[in-house]
């Protein structure tokens, strides 16, 4: 039998390209991260044998904007014509040997071998003149292009061993071949490498990580250098922050500082972190860095022990970045709860700031809440205030479960001093849950819409007498509402009408309202569901005989005026209770409205 004929795969460069260019990175601007990347692990892999090498890495602008050109030199460990054919020209091919995503070791920040192609991204072909560190090697010239070709000659010069790399303006590009760029991109990658890089262009020399902050290896030091730490974070996340936190891991590997957001974000704000390997920028955008609570933060962070994605916009999740992420959430959770011991004014303000993240974090963590549940702001009848406040004010906490039920107890509370919680947003409820595990002689109760009802004066016998006829005339005009009519006395006087209605009625009312709104067959489904819940549902309009408007429309004989009355006392106390209003209850509203204008007018005629 014939033996099949093996092809090779070919590569279409430019498909690959912009593969890169459109999909993998975010931004042409990254070339300057890969040159400076690959010139750092060749000055690595040369100290490997040389450790007394002092690296440099020299990046020179030729001219600006469009026929300008970009070279970036290293003293690195240079290449051979073998290795060029073998890493340099094969996509995918890389001499950095830590493509084992378990290794615990990373020595270079490279492993993919496809950075160097994001350098066709500005320029159409690269330039690359490197001499070997090995004995006897000779200084060649390697000219990569866009379409996939490639050229070496050996050169009759003499030059150190290391890399040239020298890249020409493509149109379009013009951008980022000017100083002021280069200059800014340089001190975004590089601002924490530990090799200087020095940046030369016409009529301009400038050092670009100078000092490498000391904090890289002592996070701790900020708390005594918070100013020059604040600025610091200015100048690379371009915010103005006023706390930051030291982050460190207990292998002392991964270390950082979380600046604290000056603004409130968003429970689903995207939170995105600066981090640096190997004190190489590569992710402006890690997202799974740090534990979900964390959203209250935006950090700068250096590590030697995660993998970057290929992209470099984020860190493959394994155990050790699950370990890294705990132990960075505990920096944090530690210095809050440092703060509650020595400068609670200060932890209070980042509370007053942050209440959700705090509250998220406590809800996780019951260490954390007992040290900050004081300070927790929550929304009840007495106003928002901290629990600590609410504390000192009663012993005895009433809360409700949702935003609704709150609103529809919340005026009626109220008025009669009985204090509430508003427990409908998230981690709420659930935090009051726990706290007589934290404070025992505290009590909490949730409180639904029906346990108001308790606070409500019964009338006298005469009374009951006198209005007997009333109400049940009442009761009558509401029946078509499923809702029964009841004459009590409460506070505040100035609230004619509560409705109260139970779960199951409630649950029917929003069936209803979505009836409403669905196709005829989605309807009768709807209606054989809700027919379920008829039996058991039923709602109430507690009128309130306090109230000098009912306690005249009672008293007096009401007439022609009683119907239109009620049914706009009904509509009123669902809009009071913040009940969304079925299509014949605003038509109701609306028709009653312009009766009671007639009535009126008619009476005053
Ligand atoms: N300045 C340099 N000095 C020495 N060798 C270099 C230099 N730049 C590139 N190389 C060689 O070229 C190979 C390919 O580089 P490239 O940037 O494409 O990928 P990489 O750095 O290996 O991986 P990654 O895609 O993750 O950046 C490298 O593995 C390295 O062997």
């Amino acid at each position: 039998m014939n033996e099949p004929n093996a092809f090779r795969f070919q590569v279409n460069l430019g498909g690959m390209i912009d593969i890169l260019s459109n999909h993998l990175y975010s931004s042409p601007k990254v070339f300057l991260r890969e040159l400076l990347q690959n010139a750092t692990d060749a000055i690595t892999a040369r100290r490997k044998s040389e450790p007394g090498l002092a690296g440099e890495i020299s990046v020179e602008l030729v001219g600006e904007g469009s026929g300008s050109s970009l070279v970036l030199e290293d003293n690195g460990v240079g290449l051979t014509e073998e290795e060029i054919h073998q890493f340099l020209a094969m996509i995918g091919q890389s001499s950095k040997g830590n493509r084992d995503f378990l290794s615990q070791e990373i020595t270079f920040i490279g492993r993919f071998g496809i950075g160097l192609l994001s350098c066709f991204m500005v320029s159409d072909e690269i330039v690359m003149i490197t001499r070997s560190a090995q004995e006897g090697s000779p200084p060649l010239e390697w000219r990569g292009k866009a379409d996939g070709t490639y050229t070496i000659r050996k050169l009759e010069i003499e030059v150190a061993p290391g890399t040239k790399v020298y890249l020409r303006c493509k149109p379009g590009c013009e951008d980022y071949f000017t100083p002021g760029r280069v200059g800014e991109l340089l001190y975004h990658y590089g601002v924490m490498l530990p090799y200087p890089i020095r940046f030369q262009y016409e009529g301009g020399l400038q050092t670009v990580n100078e000092h490498i902050p000391d904090w890289l290896a002592q996070p701790d030091v900020i708390r005594t250098r918070k100013q020059e730490a604040l600025q610091f974070g200015r100048r690379l996340l371009g915010e103005t922050f006023t706390e930051c936190i030291p982050l460190q891991t207990s292998s002392g590997r991964t270390g950082g500082i979380a600046y604290i957001l000056p603004y409130t974000v968003n429970l689903n704000a995207k939170k995105t972190h600066r981090v640096y390997l190997k004190q190489m920028l590569v992710s402006e955008k890690a997202e799974n860095i740090l534990p979900d609570w964390a959203f209250f933060v935006k950090c700068l962070i250096w590590t030697d022990e995660l993998q970057p994605t290929a992209s470099r916009e984020g860190f493959y999740e394994n155990e050790r970045l699950d370990q890294v992420r705990e132990e960075l959430g505990d920096s944090i959770r530690r210095e809050l709860i440092r703060m509650s011991a020595y400068e609670p004014d200060r932890l209070q303000s980042v509370i007053r700031l942050h209440a959700h993240s705090m509250k998220a974090l406590a809800a996780e963590d019951d260490t954390f809440f007992r040290v900050i549940y004081k300070w927790l702001p929550f929304e009840s009848t007495y106003g928002q205030h901290t629990l600590g406040e609410l504390m000192e004010r009663s012993r005895k906490l009433g809360f409700t479960r949702t935003v609704d039920e709150y609103r529809q107890i919340a005026h009626i509370a109220k008025a009669q001093s009985l204090l509430i919680i508003n427990g409908g947003y998230v981690y709420d409820a659930e935090l009051i849950d726990r706290l007589p595990e934290v404070c025992p002689d505290v009590e909490v109760e949730q409180m639904a819409s029906t346990d108001v009802s308790l606070a409500f004066g019964d009338l006298s016998e005469p009374e009951r007498h006198q209005y007997y006829e009333a109400l049940r005339q009442a009761d009558a005009i509401l029946q078509r509402f499923r809702c029964r009519a009841e004459l009590k006395r409460f506070q505040p006087e100035s609230l004619p009408a509560l409705y109260l209605a139970s779960k199951e009625y409630n649950a029917m009312r929003s069936i209803e309202l979505t009836k409403q709104e669905s196709t005829p067959l989605f309807a009768s489904i709807l209606t054989n569901v809700s027919n379920r819940y008829h039996e058991a549902a039923y709602a109430t309009l507690v009128l309130n005989l306090n109230n000098p408007m009912i306690a005249r429309l009672f008293a007096a004989d009401a007439g022609a005026m009683l119907p239109t009355a009620l049914e706009m006392l009904y509509v009123n106390a669902l809009l009071m209770g913040h009940y969304p209003l079925r299509k014949e209850e605003l038509s109701l509203f609306n028709e009653g409205l312009l009766r009671l204008m007639d009535l009126g007018l008619n009476g005053n005629n």
